[in-house]
């Protein structure tokens, strides 16, 4: 059933507490005070379309004004967030208009070739033309059982603070490395402020969040990492977990020195973690296994705009392909294309010419931050290869030496 009788409105400024009450019920949660005006602070009333049945919010989708890394290039993107439907409305329909809308907005601007978002659950986006381009590694394990090599000679110091006051510093690493981290999305001051708002009524029993920082030998900060720990006891005495919500290191001995203390601090016997599927963090310990590693998604991507979008992005190798591509609800991007480039740079440009693969918009969403291989959307069917060897050719080029990653859920 499609429900078009509720028209959708945007968004006005001092409108935030009627989509908080939406979002607290489609979330079976609340939104304390704090937390409450952290999201308001980085709310965008005008990016914000709604669905009242009467007074009653039933029905919202947003987006924020962010930049997204993809491989080789920064491109603007939108972010799509606060997506709910009151269950008293939902199954009518109301998220696929959303979602049209929304996508013939970002469309229509012409400024944003890809629109970016973590889903709730997997299964709702696929339909709206959304593929999962990046995964994260989620880590959940026991210290105790793992140890990292010694620290090398010239290492460096390390130091503690609270996050807010070395914000500077953070953002300044952060943007260096931000610049080769498919997935990663920009910071400006406001969202600096409220990715290290850390509000008491979220930290569930753990400690306010802190920073760890690693000092090269000239006193320049080159790593960080951010993160609490919750203390617990058992039988056999302290038992405490430390809860990393983010390293950020430039280089392998910032990054050593970080974990080294983070895998080791007093009272503590377990780690959580999120990170990317190529972090290093395997690769250092000596029982890669007792990580507990697990596979989950990350970052799910539309292509709004095919030509701009695959124009934008590098490639690892040289390119020239003809892509037959199909798309239900942005008819545009329906039709061949010819990609040609590399290393330096793409064009993207309409052809008659015979394609060589052939796939939905959704799957060049997957492949877009060279997360996923042509080869393997081919094996599962998403990818046809029309021409023999086409697959073989362009898998390489759209693959990318960084595993992309989602920077913290918006
Ligand atoms: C980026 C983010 O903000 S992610 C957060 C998404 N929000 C949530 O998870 C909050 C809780 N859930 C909700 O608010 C709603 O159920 C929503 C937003 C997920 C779906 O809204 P609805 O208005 O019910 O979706 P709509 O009626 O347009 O459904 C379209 C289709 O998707 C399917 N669908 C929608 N949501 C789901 C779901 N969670 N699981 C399975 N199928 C779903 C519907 O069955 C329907 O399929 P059909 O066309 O074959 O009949």
């Amino acid at each position: 059933m499609t429900d078009t009788a509720l028209p959708i409105t945007v968004g006005r400024a001092g409108g935030f507490d009627e989509l908080a009450r939406l979002f607290e019920i489609a979330f079976h949660t609340t939104l304390p005070a704090e937390t409450r005006e952290a999201e308001r602070s980085i709310w965008e009333p005008q990016r914000s379309l709604l669905v009242f049945d009467g007074a009653d919010l039933v029905a919202s989708a947003g987006a924020y004004t962010r930049e997204l890394t993809v491989p080789g290039a920064v491109v603007p993107a939108a972010h799509v967030t606060m997506v709910a439907v009151l269950p008293t409305h939902r199954r009518r329909g109301l998220l696929t208009r959303l979602m049209r809308r929304q996508l013939r907005e970002v469309r229509d601007a012409g400024r944003e070739p890809v629109a970016v978002l973590w889903a709730s659950e997997g299964r709702i986006y696929p339909r709206f033309g959304y593929g999962l381009a990046a995964q994260q590694l989620a880590v959940e394990c026991t210290t105790t059982e793992l140890r990292l090599p010694a620290p090398t000679a010239a290492e460096g110091r390390l130091r503690l603070d609270r996050p807010a006051a070395r914000q500077a510093e953070l953002a300044r690493v952060y943007d260096r490395q931000r610049a080769d981290r498919p997935g990663w999305s920009d910071r400006d001051d406001r969202w600096w402020r409220y990715v290290l708002g850390d509000p008491a009524d979220q930290r569930d029993g753990a400690t306010e969040r802190r920073v760890l920082l690693h000092e090269a030998p000239d006193g320049e900060v080159d790593g960080y990492a951010l993160w609490r720990s919750r203390l617990s006891q058992d039988a056999a005495g302290a038992c405490g977990v430390t809860i990393v919500d983010e390293v950020v290191a430039e280089n392998a001995t910032a990054r050593l020195a970080l974990w080294r203390l983070l895998l080791s601090l007093d009272l503590t016997r377990r780690l959580s973690y999120r990170g990317p599927v190529d972090d290093p963090l395997l690769r250092l310990v000596n029982e890669p296994r007792r990580l507990e590693p697990r596979v989950s998604d990350a970052l799910w991507v539309r292509v709004v705009d095919v030509p701009a979008a695959l124009a934008a992005r590098r490639y690892a190798a040289a390119v020239d392909v003809v892509v037959e591509v199909t798309d239900e609800l942005l008819p545009e991007n329906t039709g061949r294309w010819r990609l040609t480039g590399g290393p330096d740079g793409a064009r993207c440009v309409p052809t008659d010419a015979p394609a060589d693969l052939a796939c939905d918009v959704r799957a060049l969403g997957e492949l877009y931050l060279g997360g996923v291989g042509i080869t393997t959307l081919a094996d599962a069917g998403r990818v046809a290869e029309l021409r023999p060897g086409a697959l073989a050719a362009a898998d390489p080029a759209f693959s990318w030496h960084r595993a992309p990653a989602g920077m913290g859920v918006f």
